[in-house]
């Protein structure tokens, strides 16, 4: 049995983390940490729980007493807060997998450009490995330590990374104009995610200064051998999971939609989470599953690609994503406690 202990279990990213945890026939739960919950059952935060799970949320600093006993660590704070619990896991041996966005970027000057802090532990950056399997499958076998991807940053770069691999797009033509469900903010109480500010409404925001852009560029760059800059427009839409990403290029030379579709097929051939469709992706087909649908389109008066995606941010975008890294570290069945249904409506 891997035992794993979860640090910020009671926000919507960690209690979907636990929600496969506790179902993963390799994975025994340690400890659940919480920052406003601690000496209360986690099922009182989250009744779906009750008589499903008896565990009592502890604080980190008695999270931090228990490191010893566990063989991963996974982390879903707020960014900012993951560096120095990283560190003593990672100095313990126990293996770390931090759902936020602490170790995504490679550049510790970048993280201070768009996150507005002083990244707390540089050294590790080097070994950190950016958690998308289906690009760093080899990476993520022997890593410590797993940044996990953002929940954008997971749909925009499935969608785009067949584009980029055989260079069929102008980069800097690039534009990703993606919708997230509510969830995707959190379960902190904040006023933009009111149901009264929120629904019977659409909104972008982040427009031009999105923090996930730079992680969808780095990824992208790699893919391609090159930099570049592309545009990112998240919007907000009233409903509680989903991301869809709509993403835009143009083509450096004609390609039919059946040929590009059987090169999409190709590239993803072996992934079980991909689904590479011949109909536009819908959120409702994915939700509550690790799956992420690519659905492709051409323009032939634009010389345009379109390709649009699908994912359960909390899942593919998140925790899912990151049952999947720990199955991978530590050599169990890929698809091991991951193998859900997509539930309609
Ligand atoms: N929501 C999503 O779709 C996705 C989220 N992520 C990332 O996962 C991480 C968690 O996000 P999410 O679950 O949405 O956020 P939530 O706001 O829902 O949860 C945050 C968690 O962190 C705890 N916490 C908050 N502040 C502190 C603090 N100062 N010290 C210790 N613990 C604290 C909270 O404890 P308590 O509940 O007790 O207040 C809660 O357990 C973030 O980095 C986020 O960016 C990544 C991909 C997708
Ligand atoms: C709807 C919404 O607010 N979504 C979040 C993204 C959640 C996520 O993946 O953020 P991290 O990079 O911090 O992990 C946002 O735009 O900030």
């Amino acid at each position: 049995m891997i035992n794993v202990g979860v640090i910020g279990s009671t926000g919507y990213a960690g209690q979907q983390l636990v929600w496969f945890l506790h179902r993963h026939p390799q994975v025994k739960i340690s400890f659940l940490s919480s920052h406003n919950h601690t000496g209360n059952p986690f099922s009182n935060t989250y009744p779906n729980y009750r008589n499903f799970m008896q565990n009592i949320c502890i604080d980190i600093h008695e999270a931090e007493q228990q490191l010893s006993t566990i063989d991963v660590l996974f982390i879903a704070l707020p960014h900012g807060k993951s560096f120095e619990l990283a560190k003593k896991a990672l100095a313990l041996n126990v293996k770390v997998i931090d759902l936020g966005a602490d170790f995504r970027l490679k550049d510790a000057a970048l993280y201070k450009d768009w996150y507005d802090l002083d990244h707390g532990c540089p050294q590790l950056l080097p070994e950190a490995v950016y958690g998308l399997p289906e690009l760093h499958r080899d990476k993520i076998k022997k890593a410590n330590l797993i940044a996990n991807p953002g929940c954008y940053p997971t749909a925009s770069i499935l969608a785009l990374a067949p584009l980029l691999k055989e260079q069929l797009v102008i980069e800097e033509s690039i534009v990703v104009d993606a919708k997230s469900g509510v969830s995707g903010a959190g379960r902190t109480a904040n006023i933009a995610t009111l149901y009264t500010e929120c629904s019977e409404s659409i909104k972008a925001y982040g427009v031009a200064s999105h923090r996930h852009t730079p992680e969808i560029e780095q990824e992208l760059s790699l893919l391609n051998g090159s930099s570049f800059c592309i545009s990112f427009t998240p919007h907000l839409v009233p409903m509680n999971r989903g991301i869809l990403a709509t993403c835009y290029g143009s083509l450096r030379k004609k390609i039919t939609k059946e040929a590009l579709h059987d090169y999409y097929q190709a590239f993803y051939q072996n992934e079980y989470f991909v689904r590479v469709i011949d109909t536009i992706p819908e959120t409702r087909n994915v939700k509550g599953s690790n799956l992420c649908d690519i659905g492709l389109c051409i323009d032939e008066r634009t010389g345009r690609v379109i390709v649009i995606s699908a994912i359960d941010n909390l899942i593919k975008g998140a925790a899912g994503q990151a049952v999947h890294n720990m199955n991978l570290m530590f050599e169990l069945e890929e698809i091991a406690g991951l193998d859900v249904l997509p539930m309609i409506p």
